[in-house]
């Protein structure tokens, strides 16, 4: 493809440079990592947290790139083109290179709940007959895909390649998850949106964002910047930033949907909950559903209220969309049960990795905990130092018997992050080991206890200084369980 076509015409500072014979370039393809570039490449120099592309031109020439496009002219042994956005071109850049994405694209950000509403608006979507796919923190779901993905909100290049096989693939509705690090990275600037929708907002990525009104702004991009005007926006009703949510989506001239107790859209009239179930009744204009949604987690009725806000806002009637409700299957390690001891105690992998998450989780098993509520978790390493101690003080508040242990501790000190979290959590005890302290944990389970093995969800790795191992919370609970009844 011609670089010249490649840029389109939302580039207006690039038109006179497009102009030259840089314009008529042949692009083979695009790369913002020069470790990646292929003869042909465009080499999109980004600034990012810990390097400047623009320090690796010379070695993104040396591995044949054919131009550079970069924030400002520089030196360089093949033509740069200067853009205001270097991020947001390789967006657009890539989704023009690739050509297609699934008709219709809905996205959803928010602190907690995007992979789970991800998950159930494909879900609904496929009840209602459609070919759909999801893509989000658990990878690529579609009717001939299960992979295991990297990021939550992949890089341009990445998603626009599986944007345009899932449409070759005939999938004509797909979700995506917008993480704030997406948002603000312009990941998702080139996808066309059909409807899109915020869950809620809590603490989280505090190293990356400087204020909680930062991490606010990033989110409100997907409104502000990425959907296109006059589109649906689902916004759940009950949530502190509610309220600002829908203000950023009405100013921007979209059609505001809200869902929730206080949601004009789909109207939680009343909700009951129960171990293995949520019965929720939903008022939708003059109709009324009463709907047993088959999931753990009062919250996931929150989930559950977005996703079907989002199906409908895309076509799918009512009606359908309740009845998938009653289908639904929880995204992986989101509060899933693993397994139970034989006096009946239950074992829950959850991916709580943020306070208000770890919250709600211990909060939503509590009423059907006849004994103890034991959780296990850890903190990342590389991440949010200030979530810990918040976790640790919320374990202690909500849980009986709280073992902190070690999530993913990357590049930092395991025993340091543990000593984080301990500083808030008196009544904590401390096994590093993450496989022991499962072990431990399943082993005083007695009747009527339940264990919340916090923080890692759908992994399938733990990452200790620059290696990931081979790790599961659902294969070692389901282990310990084994030992046990032997
Ligand atoms: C902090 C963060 O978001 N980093 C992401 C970001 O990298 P970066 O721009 O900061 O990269 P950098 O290392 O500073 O380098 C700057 C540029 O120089 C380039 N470079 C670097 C070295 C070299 O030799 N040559 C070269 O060209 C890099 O490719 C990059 O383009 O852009 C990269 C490409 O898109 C991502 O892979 C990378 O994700 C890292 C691996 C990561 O861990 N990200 C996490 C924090 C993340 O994005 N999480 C969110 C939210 C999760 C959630 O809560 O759900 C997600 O969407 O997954
Ligand atoms: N609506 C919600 N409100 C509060 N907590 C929730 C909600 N939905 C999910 N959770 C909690 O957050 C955890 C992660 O859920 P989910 O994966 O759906 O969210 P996410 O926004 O995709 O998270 P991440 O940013 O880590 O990818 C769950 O395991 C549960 O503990
Ligand atoms: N997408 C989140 C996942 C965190 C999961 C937790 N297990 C950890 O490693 O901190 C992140 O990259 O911050
Ligand atoms: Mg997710």
């Amino acid at each position: 493809m011609k670089l010249r076509d490649l840029a389109g015409d939302q580039f207006p500072e690039l038109e006179a440079q497009l102009e030259g014979p840089a314009g008529l370039l042949d692009i083979s393809g695009l790369s913002s990592d020069s470790r990646h570039v292929a003869p042909g490449n465009a080499f999109i120099a980004v600034a990012g947290t810990k390097a400047d592309g623009a320090g690796f031109i010379v070695d993104a020439a040396g591995r044949g790139a054919a131009v550079v496009i970069a924030s400002q002219p520089v030196d360089a042994p093949i033509p740069v083109l200067a853009v205001k956005e270097p991020r947001r071109f390789l967006s657009i850049a890539a989704a023009r290179f690739y050509g297609s994405q699934p008709d219709t694209m809905v996205a959803v950000t928010g602190t907690a709940g995007k992979t789970s509403v991800a998950s159930f608006t494909r879900q609904i979507w496929a009840h209602a007959g459609h070919a759909a796919a999801m893509i989000g923190t658990t990878g690529v779901v579609s009717p001939t895909r299960n992979e295991y993905g990297a990021l939550t909100t992949p890089d341009p290049v990445s998603l626009h390649k599986l944007l345009a096989e899932l449409a070759d693939e005939g999938v004509t509705h797909a979700s995506m998850e917008a993480s704030s690090h997406g948002l603000d990275q312009s990941r998702l600037d080139g996808v066309k949106l059909a409807a899109a929708a915020f869950t809620n907002l809590g603490r989280d990525h505090m190293d990356y964002h400087p204020t909680v009104e930062a991490y606010m702004a990033a989110k409100m991009r997907l409104f502000d910047r990425l959907l296109p005007k006059g589109a649906p926006a689902v916004i759940f009703a009950d949530d502190a930033w509610s309220a600002q949510a829908v203000r950023a989506a009405a100013d921007a001239g979209h059609d505001v949907r809200t869902v929730g107790r206080k949601g004009d859209y789909l109207t939680l009239k009343r909700v009951e909950h129960f171990r293995h179930k949520q019965t929720a009744e939903i008022h939708i204009g003059d109709e009324i559903f009463e709907v047993d949604i088959p999931l753990a987690g009062d919250f996931q009725v929150a989930n559950a209220l977005v996703a079907a806000g989002l199906a409908m806002s895309t076509g799918v009637e009512p009606k359908a969309a309740m009845a998938a409700l009653e289908k639904l299957v929880g995204a992986s390690g989101r509060l899933e049960l693993v397994g139970h001891t034989k006096d009946g105690a239950l074992a829950y992998v959850d991916y709580a990795h943020k306070p208000d998450a770890l919250e709600n989780v211990l909060n939503s098993v509590r009423p059907f905990t006849t004994g103890r509520v034991i959780v296990v978790f850890g903190c990342g390493g590389d991440r949010d130092r200030g979530k810990r101690p918040i976790m640790g003080e919320i374990a202690c508040r909500l849980a009986d018997v709280v073992i902190v242990t070690d999530d993913n501790p990357r590049s930092e000190e395991p025993a340091a992050i543990r000593a984080e979290i301990m500083a808030a959590a008196p009544c904590a005890s401390e096994i590093a080991d993450r496989a022991t302290a499962i072990r431990e944990a399943v082993a005083m389970l007695k009747s009527g206890d339940t264990l919340i093995v916090a923080g890692k969800g759908h992994e399938e790795g733990q990452t200790i200084g620059a290696v990931t191992l081979p790790f599961s919370d659902h294969a070692e609970v389901r282990k310990a369980l084994e030992e046990l009844k032997s």
